[in-house]
């Protein structure tokens, strides 16, 4: 029988889920959150901690329309499917970092072994009617597994990292076992157009997949799919709601007095390879080198929250930053002001839209992203009569929606810091231009959109 389309209960499925009262930053969490509060359903991933065995127990959970369910993981599948593939392997490809990649054969095998177990765990919780959601690289076989347990329901696949040229994907071994399982799934959904190229030029040229006329691909074994791009957004009247009211919060007014003036330049990212952390912090130095004038006018607050701490690229760059902020301190600093403010903790949304909004300047510079929502956060974040300006890599999903944000290459420090004294000094007007036509692209495509879109084309 053919299941009931876009009536059925929505199954999210994804590695990092954002239990209640349980902080994990990552713009996914954040996403899926605000998109299943909406539209109520099920959500089934890891629980976050670790456990005797991988998925002996299934923990159940009821808050704000949405079912949790989720499973520990066992140390031993944690470090080979999350630190190990996932993380070690697949995350540094996907970010066209092949120097990075430490690929082990025995992570492949967690890696699958953790996804027949959620396939097992997860074909008992599903219904006919259910519409299953599966999110992001450490969950790539999965429908292919379901389809092997019997699962005729709809099941879409949304990737939420960038995707490389096949000509770098070729790279990643047994590439073609692994990728061409996407074809179980109906609907492949990633964030831009480049992006998509990517996935089509791999599945033409790679696979033997063929296109079809009514734009769905055939897979070499005869499978129809179709894939498409559906940038992902924030709930953005929500937090600029939420922005307005930050601002008579205690910690935000603390943080405006801190400043005695000063205007605020801010950063906020998890503490990975790919946000061009070190990168910034180079040109706010050579900011700081070429414009005496700007000293003790400015101060760069940058919130990075440690992440995947079991994998040893993460740690490294942790050193570097606490060296490189201390060496900007050590140089620049006057006992009465410090240039940079450096922090490895995680902030809740009802402080960080304050300190958005508190910051004349968002500066935004991974290397690569697929999306990067902190950009967008920024953006709905603002006081419309006195908005503050975006700097935001041309490298990160979001450039392709706010291009009225000072656009730049992150690893040109000069250029990154043209665009840093552009935004210290844009008049008013600019500023509110400039801020208006990236609030309107915000307002049109907000979380609510994306979820609708993507999954009217999954039921379609
Ligand atoms: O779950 P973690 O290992 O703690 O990592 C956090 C998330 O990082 C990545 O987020 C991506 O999704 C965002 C929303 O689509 C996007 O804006 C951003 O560019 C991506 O980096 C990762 O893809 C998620 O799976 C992680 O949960
Ligand atoms: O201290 C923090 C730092 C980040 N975030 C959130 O984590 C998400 C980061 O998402 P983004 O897409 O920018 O990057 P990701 O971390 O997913 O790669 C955003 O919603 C941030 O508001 C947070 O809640 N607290």
């Amino acid at each position: 029988m053919t299941p009931r389309p876009s009536g059925g209960r929505l199954v999210v499925v994804s590695n990092r889920v954002a239990l209640p009262r349980q902080s994990a930053p990552g713009g996914l969490a954040s996403a899926l959150q605000a998109a299943l509060r909406e539209r109520g359903g099920l959500w089934f991933g890891w629980s976050g901690k670790l456990a005797a065995e991988t998925g002996a127990e299934l923990h159940r959970l009821h808050d704000a329309k949405i079912d949790y369910a989720t499973i520990d993981l066992s140390r031993a599948d944690h470090d080979s499917f999350y630190a190990g593939f996932a993380n070690g392997t697949l995350w540094p490809m996907l970010h066209y970092r092949p120097d990075l990649v430490n690929y082990q054969r025995d992570h492949l095998h967690g890696y699958l072994r953790v996804n027949e177990l959620f396939a097992d765990r997860l074909r008992q919780l599903i219904a006919r009617d259910d519409i299953i959601w599966v999110h992001d690289y450490h969950l790539i076989p999965l429908a292919a597994m379901l389809r092997r347990r019997g699962v005729k329901n709809r099941i879409g696949f949304f990737l939420h990292t960038p995707l490389p040229a096949a000509g770098l994907l070729i790279a990643l071994p047994n590439h073609r076992e692994l990728l061409e399982t996407l074809a179980s799934y109906d609907l492949i959904g990633v964030h831009t157009a480049r992006d998509l190229r990517a996935l089509e030029d791999y599945f033409l040229h790679e696979t033997g997949a063929t296109m079809r006329r009514d734009g769905r691909l055939r897979s070499a074994n005869g499978r129809l799919f179709r894939a498409a791009a559906f940038p992902i957004s924030i709930d953005t009247a929500g937090l600029a709601g939420m922005a307005r009211t930050a601002m008579s919060n205690k910690e935000i007014g603390q943080l405006r007095d801190s400043l005695e003036g000063r205007l605020l330049i801010i950063g906020v990212d998890r503490l990975d390879y790919s946000k061009g952390l070190p990168q910034r912090f180079q040109a706010y130095a050579r900011l700081l080198e070429r414009a005496p004038e700007l000293h003790r006018r400015i101060t760069f607050l940058q919130i990075a929250p440690p992440s995947r701490g079991a994998v040893l690229e993460y740690r490294e760059i942790r050193r570097e930053l606490e060296r490189s902020a201390g060496h900007i301190n050590g140089k620049y600093a006057a006992p009465d002001w410090a240039p940079v403010r450096y922090i490895n903790k995680s902030f809740p949304h009802r402080l960080l839209t304050g300190y958005y909004r508190t910051a004349r300047v968002g500066l935004v510079t991974p290397l690569r992203d697929g999306m990067n929502l902190v950009a967008k956060e920024y953006v709905a974040s603002q006081d419309p009569d006195d908005p503050g300006v975006l700097v935001l890599s041309r490298f990160a999903g979001a450039a392709q929606e706010l291009t009225d944000a000072l656009l730049v290459n992150p690893a040109d420090a000069e250029e990154v810091a043209d665009a840093l004294e552009r935004a210290i000094n844009m008049p008013l007007a600019e500023r509110r231009e400039r801020w208006n036509a990236m609030m309107a692209v915000l307002q049109k495509n907000d979380i609510t959109a994306w979820r609708v879109a993507y999954l009217q084309a999954l039921c379609r």
